[in-house]
């Protein structure tokens, strides 16, 4: 059939793959991270408090302070590609994009700042995606995280005429590709230590406790990564959840507090990990490897080590494939 001519160009159909991870600011300044909290912390699935009541104090309060510290914190370990967490997700979709070939076109995007979700699907489906697969990189479900990722890409379809077909990768807490790449990588890196840690911390991002009366699964995912993880590696865990925000109760235990009470009890050797993220960040590289570890020696320990996340290595960019290839199934791949 022949198109008339001003038909728009109808591109090949293909199938996409959108990686999503947090976000990030653009710089380590003040005004940029002002911004990407401002964005961040203004989201409802994140705080879950009337906005009639917490606009007044993230405006009033929080963004005249929280940018300022937290600026300082994104400049201790920002590189020259940017953020850790912006330069680790922009590898990881590289490395996947050459891992499928020409027939999926792999994307990165991020809940909050740049590459924007938005902006990456309206570039997907002028690409000819027909078919898009939605993969937020938490491998435990979080409203807080993977919700919220998932509720923006649904609503950039919702105004769409001509929408792709959506698929979305489940949570892969409790995968044993996930597990077994996770003790793999911790077994690598524990074999670079000049030392054999007394104790083994997994340290997940923590939650306001009222989300686990209120049914979210995070707790449990977590709880359950930690355990598989444990099993596999024949050797006990001791999970923590870090990175305390506001002055509502978190889930416990503390990794501060517990990295802080461990020497006194005869632990002065400790290796943190953080399985919760799919590519170290702030939170891992500035407050474990950096802040947790002035906590443990402060309060007595002596050997203090921050294991690595899978990031893009081969066996993060392998696990990535083959969860990704999984929710491909069925999807035919045109040549
Ligand atoms: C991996 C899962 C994550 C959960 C669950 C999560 C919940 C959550 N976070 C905040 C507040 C902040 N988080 C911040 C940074 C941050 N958080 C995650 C992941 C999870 N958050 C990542 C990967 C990052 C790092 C981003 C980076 O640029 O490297 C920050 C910003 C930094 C700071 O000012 O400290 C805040 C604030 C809440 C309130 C919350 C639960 C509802
Ligand atoms: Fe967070
Ligand atoms: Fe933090």
């Amino acid at each position: 059939m022949n198109l008339p001519p001003d038909h728009p160009p109808v591109p090949k159909p293909r199938i996409g793959v959108l990686l999503m991870n947090l976000g990030t600011p653009d710089a380590p300044d003040a005004k940029s991270v002002k911004r990407y909290l401002g964005q961040f912390l203004s989201d409802k699935r994140v705080i879950e408090i009337p906005q009639l009541l917490w606009q007044p104090i993230l405006r009033g309060v929080i963004l005249n302070v929280r940018p300022k510290k937290s600026a300082h914190a994104y400049a201790q370990v920002w590189r020259e590609d940017g953020s850790p967490l912006q330069a680790i997700t922009t590898a990881q979709s590289l490395a996947l994009k050459d891992r499928f070939g020409s027939g999926v076109l792999v994307e990165h995007a991020m809940r909050y700042g740049n590459p924007s979700i938005p902006d990456k699907l309206a570039a997907m489906k002028a690409a000819g995606c027909e078919r898009i697969l939605l993969a937020p990189l938490y491998p435990q479900y979080c409203a807080a995280t993977t919700a919220t990722a998932n509720d923006q890409a649904f609503a950039v379809l919702a105004k769409m005429r001509w929408q792709p077909a959506l698929r979305t990768m489940p949570p892969y807490h409790d995968d044993p590709d996930y597990i077994a790449a996770l003790h793999a990588s911790i077994d690598a890196s524990l074999a670079q230590l000049d030392f054999e840690p007394q104790r083994i911390i997994a340290s997940f991002h923590g939650m306001p406790k009222r989300t686990l009366a209120l049914g979210d699964p995070y707790h449990c995912h977590c709880q359950k990564t930690a355990r598989l993880l444990s099993e596999s590696m024949g050797r006990p865990i001791t999970i923590a959840f870090q990175s305390r925000f506001g002055p509502a109760k978190w889930l416990e235990p503390a990794t501060d507090l517990t990295l802080a009470a461990l020497p006194a009890q005869g632990v002065k050797s400790v290796a943190v990990v953080a399985p919760g993220f799919s590519a170290d960040c702030l939170e891992t590289l500035e407050e474990m490897a950096i802040r947790g570890r002035e906590t443990f020696e402060e309060a007595g320990g002596e050997r203090f080590a921050y294991l690595p996340c899978l990031n893009d290595s081969d066996l993060g960019v392998a696990l990535l494939e083959k969860l990704v290839a999984r929710e491909l199934e069925g999807w035919q791949r045109p040549a």
